[in-house]
Order: C-alpha cells, then structure tokens, then sequence
C-alpha cells in the first residue's frame, strides 16, 4: 500500500470560503480535531495577511505535536518572515510558498515575464530554505500552465530545496484523465521528482476536485491539499472525507491509504460545520444526513436481508452511529415490521397491516413521521382506541351573519360520562367552534395547525379536516371528515384531545418502557 499525505487546508483555503470568518479560539478547536484525525499536514493560514491570522497560526503550531503545522506565504520576502515568526515553535516547520505559473497570472495578475517568475520562485525558496527545513512551493494555477515551462520552473525550486512540489487546479478546469495525466508527465519529465513529493490541490467549480484528486494519486501524487466538507474558495476545495472513504473503500483499486482515522470523520465534519456556520447538504457523501438513510420500500427490504445490497460504507467506519431505515411515503412493510418489533410491538398480521396503511395515509400528508407517531399508530391497533374513555361531540350549531359576532353552541358527553352544552364566540366560526370546545374540555388548547380539504370533486364534496393541537404539554392531531366543513373542524378538534387522552394512556407508558 501506498502512503498518501494528507494536507488539510480548511483553516486556510476553507476560510476562504465567502462568510466564514474564525476566531483563533475556533481555529485551534479544530486543529486540536484535525489532529485526533490523523492529517499529515495542517495548513492553519496566512500569516503576512493579518494579525488574527498571525496569531492563530502561532497558536496551533504551538500547541499541535502530532501534525505538522504550515503556513502560506507569497514569494516574498515579508511573507516568509512573518511565516517564520508565527511557525518557529512549531515541532517541524514548514512552509507553503506559491507563485503563479499560468500565462494568464503572469501577464495581467504578476505583471512578470516567465523568467522573472523562474527568478522570484527560486529566490523565495531558497530564502525559506534558510529557516524552514521543509519548504512546499505550489505553481498557482498549475493546471492551465505551459507543461514546458512548469517542468523548467519546478526543477530549479527542487534544486533551490523545496521539498515538496504541489500542482494546483486552482481554478477547478481539469477533468481527471487530464489532470492525472500532467501529474503522470511531471513525475516522468522533471530532474530531481524522485527527491520531492508530488501534491494535488483541486477545487470544485465543475464538481470534479475529489475524481481529479484520486486521478492525481493514481498517477503518482504523493499528497492531497483538501478540506473538511470540501468548504473554500467559490465552490470549495476537494473534501478530505469523500478522499479519505474512496481510497479506504476501493482500496483494492487504488492500494493506497492515508492514516485518516475514519471513525473521527462524522465528529470533524458536525465540529467544522457548526464553527463556520456552513450547513452540511443532506445527500453529501460519507458525512451528508442521508449518506447512509434508506427510505424507500425495496432498498429497505434489502438492506433488511442483507446490508451489502444497499451499502457500501457502513456508517460506523465514520464514526456515524447505527442510522435507523426512514419510514415515509416510500417505505415498505418490510421496514415497517423490522421497526415495529424494535419498538416493542409484537402484532398479529392483520394489525400490522392495518397500521401500516394508517401509517401510509399518513405519511402522505407529513414530511417526517416521528418516533412518537409510529408508537401512536401502533398502539392504536395493539390497544382499541374505541375503547378508551374518552370525549364524544354530540351537536354543534353555528350561529353566523356578516353582522352578528360568529357564536357556536356545542355538547359533548366527557370521559366520564356527564352531558355538558355551552356557548362561545369568535372572530369567525371555526374560533368560535374552537373557543366553545376549549371550554367543554376544560383546559386550555393551543391550536398549532388547522387545515380543511376537500377529500373529492364536486359541490358535494366531503370536507376533511386536520386540527394540530398543544394540550397540557403534549402535541397531538386529531382529523376527522363530515360533509359540513364546520362539522368536520369539531369532530377533527374533539379527536386531537382525545388522542391526547390515548397518549396519556397508553402511549407515554409504552414510551417509558423502551
Ligand atoms: C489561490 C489562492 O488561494 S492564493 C491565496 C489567496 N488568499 C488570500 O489572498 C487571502 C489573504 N490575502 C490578503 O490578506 C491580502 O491579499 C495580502 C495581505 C496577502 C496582500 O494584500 P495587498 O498588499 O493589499 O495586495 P493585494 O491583495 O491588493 O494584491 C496582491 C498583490 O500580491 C501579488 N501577488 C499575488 N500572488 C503573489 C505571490 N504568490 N507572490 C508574490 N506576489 C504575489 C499581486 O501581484 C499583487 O501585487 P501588486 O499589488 O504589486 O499588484
Ligand atoms: C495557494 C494555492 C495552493 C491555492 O490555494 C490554489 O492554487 O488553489
Ligand atoms: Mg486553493
């Protein structure tokens, strides 16, 4: 096997990244984590750029032992001093010296002609050369440069003593044949490629820096320049993550590994995230919410039967913990079963059945069914919800005009069996409906959500409603159809506090048992 440097510049490239902005206390927070994941290399900023820069360079090399700790600098020689100022603590210094090599840079950014280039690069290396025993030169945008003119240039920086030579994509142009193919040119073309490392440092602007990153390592880079969640410059850099599983994985491809100690990468990516504010996408590999959620019916079934038809990572080789299957629309009764019996629940066929088309009706018209829904349905077809006592709507009338204040005038018969009428007002006749029954029910109700439908087409269509309420600290929906709208909203309210009485019942038991 191979051994692949892992370079992590998320505390310089990826504070690059528009909106992120680090405190130094933050930047050692995750060096400190970039260390316990087993990096080669912490890239921990910019010294020259600014003070709070200096700082949290001088900081982290300071208190990292088990990286090594750099710091970028332009081909100049203030850069390197204040380089040399902020890393001489650390354990190896090393330095990351760059300058421009595409046509492009050098003509309208630099304003040199290639020689001078050649001159300035040579001139800073060696000058980093007389601090830093490790020097790391990168030929800024790498990728769009003269292939002639890049083996003349990083042949004299290997012969002014940088030690490592890295090729960026600085632009994210390359496509992986031919950015594997310039690494495969240099290391055949160079004088001296034997006495340095090569390094690939891609970025994503056409969503291909982790393929031309393992592109590179097959044609013999010996270091990846990468970033936790793939964060930095415009679309971000390559993602350490998505590097470090693809070489573990496919190992019997690329027969290269890196020391990354996987099982830290879900804990750096969750710390990485939250410190810069920068949300993981859910579908994003290896650290993405969903990286390893199955929803839908046959990949459930499958995964249920045997992991391996569905998953290629295990969630717990990245330091994920055991990701329940997600029960929603898509789901089958495979999963439903396999989570039913992990909550507890040992049903007959038949029930089973039944909860599961309830839990189907229902996951149409939610997002996320919760723990507490399943529990819910389940129980509802363990113990009869008929059963229980609970509140019966016996009538309810609506008195309403555009001139009069909307009264409604209910009865319901209580759990305990006592007949109670009232009356209320409201703004208009469902908060009439609504105050009426609070009334009859005792206790003050928040309704959080009510939405009426109409369940077919037609002037006589049945009206379906759903009431989400807050009673006594517990949320519940009650949904109940009437051909009369103002019906269905009594009836919808009547059975969300009497899903609370169930709750109270049954379901918190069951909840504690588990
Ligand atoms: C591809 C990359 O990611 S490169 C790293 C990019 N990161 C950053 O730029 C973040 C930190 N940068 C900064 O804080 C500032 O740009 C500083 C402190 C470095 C320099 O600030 P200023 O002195 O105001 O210069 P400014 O940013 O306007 O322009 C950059 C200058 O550096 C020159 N330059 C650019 N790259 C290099 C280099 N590798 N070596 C030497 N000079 C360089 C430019 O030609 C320009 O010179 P000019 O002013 O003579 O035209
Ligand atoms: C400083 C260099 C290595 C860089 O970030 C780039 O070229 O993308
Ligand atoms: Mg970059």
């Amino acid at each position: 096997m191979r051994k692949i440097d892992i370079f992590d510049t998320t505390l310089r490239d990826g504070e690059q990244s528009p909106g992120i902005n680090l405190n130094t206390a933050e930047k050692i927070e995750i060096a400190k984590q970039l260390e316990r994941l087993g990096v080669t290399i912490i890239e921990a900023g910019f010294p020259a750029s600014s003070p709070g820069d200096f700082d949290a360079v001088n900081k982290i090399a300071g208190t990292v032992k088990n990286s090594i700790v750099t710091g970028l600098a332009r081909c100049v020689k203030n850069d390197i001093d204040r380089a040399w100022e902020a890393l001489k603590v650390a354990e190896q210094p090393h330095v990351h010296v760059f300058l421009a090599t595409s046509p492009i840079h050098m003509e309208y950014k630099l304003k040199k002609t290639p020689d001078q280039v050649v001159e300035q690069a040579v001139e800073a290396v060696k000058y980093a050369k007389k601090f830093f025993p490790l020097v790391e030169w990168s030929a800024e945008d790498g990728f769009r440069s003269d292939r002639e003119f890049l083996v003349r240039i990083i042949e004299k920086v290997i012969e002014a003593g940088a030690t490592t030579i890295n090729v960026p994509d600085t632009v994210g142009y390359a496509t992986p044949q031919e950015y594997g193919d310039l690494f495969r040119y240099l290391k055949e073309n160079v004088r001296g490629a034997e006495k340095v490392k090569f390094s690939a440092h891609c970025h994503d602007d056409l969503g291909m820096a982790v393929a031309n990153s393992l592109a590179a390592i097959e044609n013999g880079a010996d270091q990846i320049e990468c970033t936790i969640n793939g964060i930095g410059e415009r679309a971000g850099n390559a993602s350490l993550e998505e590097i470090a599983v693809a070489l573990h994985i496919r190992k019997d491809f690329y027969q290269a590994e890196t020391g990354i100690n996987l099982k830290e990468i879900k804990r750096t990516s969750q710390l990485v995230s939250r410190l810069t504010g920068f949300l993981v996408p859910p579908n994003k590999a290896v650290v993405g919410k969903n990286a390893f959620a199955h929803e839908s019916g046959i990949h459930q079934d499958g995964v249920l039967k045997n992991k391996q038809t569905y998953e290629i990572i295990s969630p717990e080789l990245v330091g994920e913990g055991e990701v329940p299957l997600v029960l929603g629309k898509h789901s089958g009764r495979a999963a439903f079963r396999d989570r039913a019996q992990k909550l507890g629940f040992e049903l007959s066929d038949e029930k089973l059945n039944k909860a599961f088309e309830e839990f189907k009706k229902l996951a149409d018209r939610k997002k996320e069914i919760t723990e507490e829904d399943l529990i819910t349905l389940l129980t509802e077809q363990s113990v009869s919800i008929e059963n229980i006592p609970k509140f019966e709507l016996n009538s309810v009338q609506v008195s309403y005009g555009t001139d009069n204040i909307p009264t409604a005038t209910a009865s319901v018969t209580t759990p305990e069996g006592e007949t109670k009428a009232l009356a209320a007002t409201g703004a208009g006749s469902v908060e009439a409906i609504f105050n009426t029954l609070e009334q009859l029910v005792d206790s003050k109700v928040n309704v959080l959500d009510f939405q009426v439908t109409s369940v077919s087409k037609g002037r006589d269509a049945l009206a379906d409603a759903v009431v989400k309420i807050r009673y006594n600290d517990v949320t519940t929906t009650g949904r109940d159809s009437s051909q009369d709208v103002l019906e269905a909203t009594a009836k919808a309210f009547v059975d969300a506090i009497n899903r609370y009485l169930f709750h109270e019942k049954f379901v918190k038991k069951h909840i504690a048992q588990i």
